[in-house]
């Protein structure tokens, strides 16, 4: 399996947030996770991507145990998650942010910022084309100099999207990527999330607009007061009892 969880376990105090979860992350597909507020899940993508250790149960990023890494680290292995909008610099530009971005893969060093190296000019230079590229496949081209604090939150997605795609991942965890955003911007979103899947980016996302996850996803994993309580495709998802039972209810044609 590309990346994979197991007996993955996370206590804050009393409070089991995520209980002994096996799952397995299909390379090249849009995997997603589903489950009610308080489920676990924004926990379950902070112990993959190295925020929280686990209590217990590893994650497996082929084959290797990634679960001690720290999220530079495993940022560098490629694995990627976008931050809230909210992390973004809001007075800079949409181009200055996405450079942020791309600093974490280049290799200058302090020496190199001082005495201003040949080295750190290529860098400097790969980073600009590079942002510019992940601007362009973003649908931000026309945008690049806006400041980010007068852009619509649809773009702002977009840039936190740009920020992860500018460290070339493999695999990228969007949490909530469309929260927000009206039902055509979301249509719009899902798009970009599906073109980044069709470039060969691994795709996992938290998200409870369920129409855009039954359309779009491969594979979904449903979380249930930290457990997952069911695994499969859409269609198999839709069907399962438990998953009715515990949480689409009424929602599920949401
Ligand atoms: N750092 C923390 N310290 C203590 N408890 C936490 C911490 N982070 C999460 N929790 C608790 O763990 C449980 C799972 O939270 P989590 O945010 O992962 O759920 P979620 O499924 O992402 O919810 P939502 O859909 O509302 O974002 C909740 O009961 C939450 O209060």
């Amino acid at each position: 399996m590309y990346l994979e969880t197991r007996n993955l376990t996370k206590r804050f105090g009393g409070l089991t947030a995520i209980s002994g979860v096996d799952f397995g992350i299909e390379r090249g597909k849009v995997n997603a996770i589903i489950g009610p507020n308080g489920a676990g899940k924004s926990t379950f993508f902070h112990l993959i991507t190295g925020i929280h250790r686990p209590s217990e149960g590893e994650v497996l990023f082929k084959g290797k145990d990634i679960s001690k890494l720290p999220p530079n680290k495993i940022a560098e292995l490629g694995v990627a998650r976008t931050f809230q909008t909210t992390n973004l610099f809001e007075r800079a530009t949409v181009f200055e942010n996405v450079v942020v971005g791309h600093r974490l893969r280049t290799r200058s060093n302090l020496f190199d910022a001082v005495f201003r190296t040949k080295r750190l000019k290529e860098e400097e230079e790969k980073c600009k084309e590079k942002a510019l590229k992940v601007l362009d496949f973003a649908g931000l081209s026309a945008i690049t100099d806006r400041v980010v604090t007068n852009i619509s939150q649809e773009e702002k997605k977009r840039v936190a999207f740009a920020l992860a795609l500018a460290t070339d991942p493999e695999v990228i965890f969007l949490d909530e990527p469309t929260a927000g955003v009206n039902p055509d911007e979301t249509e719009e979103l899902s798009l970009l999330i599906e073109k980044m899947a069709q470039k060969g980016i691994t795709v996992c996302l938290i998200e409870h607009k369920m129409k855009m996850i039954m359309n779009m996803a491969d594979k979904i994993m449903v979380l249930n007061y930290g457990e997952k309580i069911a695994e499969g495709t859409p269609e198999e998802i839709n069907n399962n009892d438990e998953v009715i039972k515990a949480y689409l209810g009424g929602d599920a044609s949401a």
